[in-house]
């Protein structure tokens, strides 16, 4: 064949949205300035995380995102066959992950919200509408996975110690933080003419201002959820991340969740499935370049 006439070849559906969630999850670790995360300016309350690694993690997903998007297809409903076959395929994305990163827990809520709602726009692709998709991802994952591991993992430990809510029922819930929060601020400081990283930054304020993030409740308390919660609402008070004096709360919300090592690692995770449902529900990337 002549190199003249090499096509690009086209994606499967399976593959944009696999390259959608990925995409998703590396623009929300570029995104910067964010307060105590890994961003392009360094590794916020993090010790063992950074931008490659987040970059490695995020890239190395790729399959598992595909597969479960196949699975979708392939089950072609909500059920219980279709949810254990995501949890499998959810487990052995974090093991890729955990041996990507050397045992690191790089993008663990990450798989779980972005896993459902990649299976639920496979489910009816002809509907990726925010409400559609998120009301699909909760029926699965209000489905119980006979085969999941209980293990007592830091979102067990402060939802026994603290009865808060963590990355299960966010997303039984319907994932309430994207869709009253995330996307509502997300449209409103673009229609402002915010400019789309502040327009990011603000969505990622608006999750942190009523989340009960089980990363920062297990590592800085409620003290720490506290500071997270009205810091993040003195940001957009103040105008949000594109105003001059909403940067400076922004400054000062990074060094105060620094101090307490109270990183917001559930809220980066919705901004991620945001910034997914975000791209679906427009109608511009799902079939972009898919058959
Ligand atoms: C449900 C999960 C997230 C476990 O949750 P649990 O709270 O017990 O664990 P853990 O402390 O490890 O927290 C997971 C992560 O969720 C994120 N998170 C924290 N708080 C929140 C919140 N309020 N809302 C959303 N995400 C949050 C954080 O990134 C955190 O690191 C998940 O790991 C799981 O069950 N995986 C099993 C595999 C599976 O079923 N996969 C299905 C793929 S679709
Ligand atoms: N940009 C980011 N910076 C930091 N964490 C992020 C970022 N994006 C997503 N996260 C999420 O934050 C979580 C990591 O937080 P954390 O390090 O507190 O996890 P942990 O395993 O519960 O705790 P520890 O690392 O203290 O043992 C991951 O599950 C990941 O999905």
């Amino acid at each position: 064949m002549h190199a003249f006439n090499l096509q690009p070849k086209p994606l499967t559906l399976t593959e944009r949205l696999a390259d959608l969630a990925v995409d998703a999850l590396i623009d929300e670790a570029d995104l910067s300035p964010k307060p105590a995360l890994v961003d392009r300016r360094g590794n916020g309350a993090h010790i063992d995380l950074h931008l490659n690694l987040m970059h490695a993690s995020a890239l190395s997903l790729w399959p598992a995102f595909k597969a479960m998007a196949e699975a979708a297809i392939e089950f072609g409903e909500v059920g219980l066959p279709l949810r254990e076959a995501l949890g499998r395929i959810g487990r052995d994305g974090e093991q890729t992950m955990l041996a990507t990163t050397n045992g690191v827990n790089t993008h663990r809520g990450a798989i779980w919200a972005l896993g459902l709602l990649v299976a639920a726009a496979a489910l009816e692709c002809t509907n990726t509408k925010a409400s559609a998709v998120t009301l699909r991802a909760a029926r699965l994952a209000l489905l119980d996975d006979r085969y999941a591991p209980r293990p007592l993992s830091h979102g067990a430990q402060v939802a026994q110690r603290y009865g808060a809510r963590g990355a299960r029922e966010e997303a039984q819930l319907g994932f309430p933080a994207v869709i009253q929060r995330a996307l509502p601020q997300l449209k409103l400081s673009r229609a402002a003419g915010h400019g789309e990283q502040n327009a990011r930054l603000d969505a990622l304020l608006a999750i942190m201002t009523h989340l009960s993030d089980t990363c920062v409740l297990y590592r800085a308390g409620e003290q720490g959820l506290q500071t997270m919660q009205l810091g993040a609402q003195a940001v957009l008070d103040a105008g949000g991340s594109a105003s001059l004096t909403g940067r400076r709360r922004l400054h000062e919300l990074d060094q105060q969740l620094i101090a307490l090592n109270a990183s917001p690692g559930g809220a980066a995770d919705l901004l991620a499935a945001c910034l997914f449902i975000d791209r679906i529900d427009s109608g511009d990337g799902i079939f972009q370049g898919a058959f």
